[in-house]
């Protein structure tokens, strides 16, 4: 083996290539909005007075469990991956990582994830977060070739996390509980809808049966936003109804600006259906997230 300056610089920087491909297999990007979700669950099931080691536990956590969910869908995906000119230069499909190791990764990932919510927060969120793994893994991730109620099926996954960080500080599900997880489950839909749209192409050459596949018109994908929008607007209300006597009039006439943003975005997606209006509308919904939930950390007395 050459061991001159040049063949160590070669294979230091082969090192650093993998260690960024096995961080790309963990969808990063999606990771980090999910987490900063968890942690305002957490915070806002604590009454505003959270226990911040429990909450660091549980975002370290989920993130663990969420990261092996990812890596185990790349996995499963590789050939509709290699059919999709946005997914075919991920890691496995061109090829610089093998599907094996990315399994052993994954499993790893999942193993520690759920024995350290186990072993810190308790056996509530560390159930959540394998169910939400099979949930993605095992049923969405196929269903995506068979059906477009698939959405509804990702959308459970990716609002469940929220039970995980309120359980790990609360142990009662209560109607503010529900609507943190009717808020994300909602909000999948607009922001899922625009990217369906855009990715159409795509999606059909990968054999996803998205909304935007099925009816070539975008009507049905359409309809999903707006429909997701106003229920979004509706329950993002509900955390600020509080105690009946003393709503947080703040927090809902926001909620009611935000939840109006989204809808009114939905609906220029659904009657132009064009590039435009589906990045628009992909762009507010990344947007609207971190703000309408940062609300109930920056307005706590709705609780
Ligand atoms: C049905 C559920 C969901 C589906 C099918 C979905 C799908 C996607 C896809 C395909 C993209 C990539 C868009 C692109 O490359 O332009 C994306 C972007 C993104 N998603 Fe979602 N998503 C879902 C739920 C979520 C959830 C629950 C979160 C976090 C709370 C989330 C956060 C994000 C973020 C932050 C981005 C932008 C990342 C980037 O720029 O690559 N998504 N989503
Ligand atoms: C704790 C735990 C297990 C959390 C998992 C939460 C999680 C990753 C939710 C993601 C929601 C979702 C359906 C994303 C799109 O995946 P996609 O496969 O449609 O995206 P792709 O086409 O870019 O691969």
């Amino acid at each position: 083996m050459s061991t001159g300056p040049a063949a160590l610089a070669d294979r230091r920087s082969g090192m650093k290539q993998q260690l960024s491909d096995y961080l790309e297999l963990t969808k990063p990007k999606i990771a980090v909005l999910l987490l900063v979700c968890v942690a305002i669950a957490g915070f806002y099931a604590s009454g505003g007075q959270p226990d911040v080691l429990r909450l660091i536990n549980v975002i370290i956590g989920t993130a663990l469990v969420a990261a092996s969910s990812c890596v185990w869908n790349q996995c499963l995906e590789v050939h509709a991956d290699r059919r999709m000119e946005r997914t075919s230069r991920r890691p496995i499909p061109s090829g610089r990582l093998s599907r094996y190791s990315s399994a052993i990764f994954g499993t790893l990932l999942g193993s520690i994830g759920v024995a350290y919510l186990l072993a810190t927060v308790g056996w509530m969120p560390a159930l959540i977060g394998v169910l939400t793994w099979v949930l993605y893994v095992c049923i969405y991730t196929p269903m995506k070739q068979w059906t477009p109620w698939n959405t509804t099926v990702g959308a459970v996954a990716g609002a469940l996390p929220m039970l995980m960080g309120w359980l790990a500080v609360n142990p009662t599900l209560d109607l503010k509980a529900i609507s943190l997880f009717a808020i994300l489950f909602f909000w999948q839909f607009p922001h899922f809808m625009a990217i369906a749209w855009l990715y159409r192409e795509d999606y059909e050459k990968g054999g996803m049966q998205m909304w935007s596949v099925v009816d070539r018109s975008g009507t049905k994908a359409g309809l999903q936003a707006v429909s997701g929008a106003m229920a979004l607007l509706l329950v993002s209300v509900v955390p600020g109804l509080g105690y009946i006597a003393m709503p947080n009039i703040t927090y809902m006439l926001l909620s009611l600006f935000g939840g109006t943003v989204m809808l009114i975005a939905s609906l220029r997606f659904f009657t132009s259906r064009d590039e435009k209006t589906a990045r628009q509308l992909l762009f507010a919904s990344l947007l609207y997230l971190p703000i309408q939930l940062g609300l109930l950390v920056i307005l706590p007395s709705g609780v």
